[in-house]
């Protein structure tokens, strides 16, 4: 079979590429936020951890994040990780490896890689260099012994969390009026438009990220079922038949054996949009036992770790709303029962893309396989899924994969970066014509599905 060269990554060395704003413009100010957080939350912390001890690691965390700041502006090359968290030598181990591959490529295009060779912000692989980035910013809390698992993002998660009260009430009242008409009988077909609702509210949920918008909480002034009407034509690509079918066959032939599994990606709104699919998976009985995949350490300002997931179902079930506080205690009647599960692996938060997981992480390949439907939230995790690369809009998503089949998978994914596949011939320009925006904004996604169950690696690898 003939196969076309899998396309160079996504990099800011491209001017033109959305790389290039983010690495020049949107890092910087992530940055200068935090430093900004700390600093005016000095006395708080400081009360907070302990006094002069955890004073002096405030200023030695400030000063770590100034400089990685200056660090990205001036295109330094990337560092070995300083701190002793057991991923570090992993890290380690892979910026050696990319740096040797660097030097390999160097040297086979007749260029003298020289000593000096490193990974830069503005030349290399932008997805590996923003992976980098916030797992430097961890380093600066892994450095200092009372505030090493202080959270810099927290703060902001939890904003978000709140600015998101009447849009969660409104998600929690209409779920809990169709877990009601679930008590009494219902047609397929009512179990299909359910499905489809609140597979497309957990997508759109993902519109809420806060690194998209360097941290600026959005507002939710409108009800999320009512507009997703209004966002259908937003949809580019619409797998959402092939995901209720394979789930609806699963749930047949394995009776009450149905696992899926929801590899998460932000804290706030789109979080609690994600419980709402997975509550109704359990009440249509298209699943049995969901696992949801949260982040080991802050990421990418928004994602939800397991701290996270504690304080927002703590918060929820003390929210002054029935519906909402109701539905939190059943979840965690979900949580001592196993129904549910959450984790958090490692191999989330370093930059492999998902075609290397079963080769530098089998132990979560293995799990995701036992899987009946794994869902990917969100856009790093697409940018992951397709390796980040620049490929043709009109990829097929198995080919983007290059051989990632652990398990039956979907996307949910709105655009925040330059790169996407499964369109069809017509639907980029229009979609340009429309809004020139479109890959960048958040304001256009796609559902995209692969049916695929594959654990041995296949031949588009490469
Ligand atoms: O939370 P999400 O949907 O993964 O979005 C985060 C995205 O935002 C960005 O910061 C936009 O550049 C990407 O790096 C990342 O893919
Ligand atoms: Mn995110």
């Amino acid at each position: 079979m003939s196969r076309s060269k899998t396309p160079p990554p996504l990099s800011a060395k491209d001017p033109s590429s959305f790389a290039y704003p983010t690495m020049k413009d949107r890092i910087p100010v992530i940055l200068s936020k935090v430093v900004d957080h700390l600093t005016r939350q000095k006395s708080i912390i400081v009360q907070e951890y302990g006094g002069e001890v955890a004073r002096e690691e405030l200023k030695a965390m400030i000063g770590a994040i100034s400089e990685l700041r200056h660090c990205v502006m001036t295109n330094k090359p990337a560092k070995p990780l300083r701190d002793s968290r057991c991923d570090a030598v992993l890290w380690n181990a892979e910026l050696a490896r990319q740096i040797n591959l660097k030097r390999e490529q160097e040297e086979a295009s007749g260029r003298d890689a020289g000593d000096e060779l490193g990974l830069r912000w503005f030349d290399d692989a932008w997805l590996w260099m923003e992976c980098y980035l916030y797992r430097r910013i961890q380093e600066a809390s892994l450095m200092c012994s009372l505030l090493k698992s202080f959270d810099v993002f927290g703060q902001q998660k939890q904003d978000a969390f709140k600015s998101a009260y009447k849009s969660i009430s409104q998600l929690t009242t209409y779920l809990q009026e169709v877990i009601d008409k679930f008590k009494g009988h219902v047609p397929e077909s009512e179990i299909g438009k359910h499905f489809i609702e609140f597979l497309q509210v957990s997508l759109w949920g993902n519109k809420c990220d806060l690194s998209i918008s360097a941290g600026q909480v959005m507002t939710h002034d409108h009800n999320p079922m009512t507009q997703l009407v209004a966002l259908k034509h937003r949809l580019l690509v619409d797998d959402t038949n092939t995901a209720y079918g394979i789930l609806w066959e699963a749930a047949g032939v394995k009776g009450q054996n149905v696992r899926v599994d929801i590899v998460l990606d932000n804290a706030g709104f789109e979080l609690v949009t994600d419980l709402c699919l997975a509550e109704f998976l359990i009440t249509s009985r298209l699943a049995s036992h969901v696992v949801f995949h949260a982040k080991s350490m802050p990421w990418f300002v928004s994602d939800v770790t397991l701290g996270d997931w504690d304080w927002t179902l703590n918060n929820m079930c003390r929210m002054n709303h029935v519906a909402t506080s109701e539905l939190c205690q059943r979840w965690q009647g979900y949580l001592k029962a196993k129904t549910w599960e959450v984790e958090a692996h490692d191999f989330w938060s370093m930059p492999n893309t998902y075609n290397e997981m079963s080769s530098a992480s089998p132990d979560l390949f293995n799990r995701l396989s036992q899987s009946d439907f794994v869902i990917f939230k969100g856009d790093l995790n697409y940018r992951k899924l397709v390796s980040d690369r620049q490929w043709d809009p009109m990829t097929q998503f198995e080919r983007a994969l290059r051989g990632f089949h652990p398990a039956p998978l979907c996307s949910l994914r709105t655009l925040k970066c330059d790169c996407v596949v499964g369109l069809e011939s017509g639907q980029a320009q229009a979609a340009e014509n429309e809004d020139p925006n479109w890959m960048i904004g958040g304001d256009w996604a796609v559902i995209s599905v692969c049916e695929r169950r594959d654990s041995s690696p296949s031949l588009n690898t490469l």
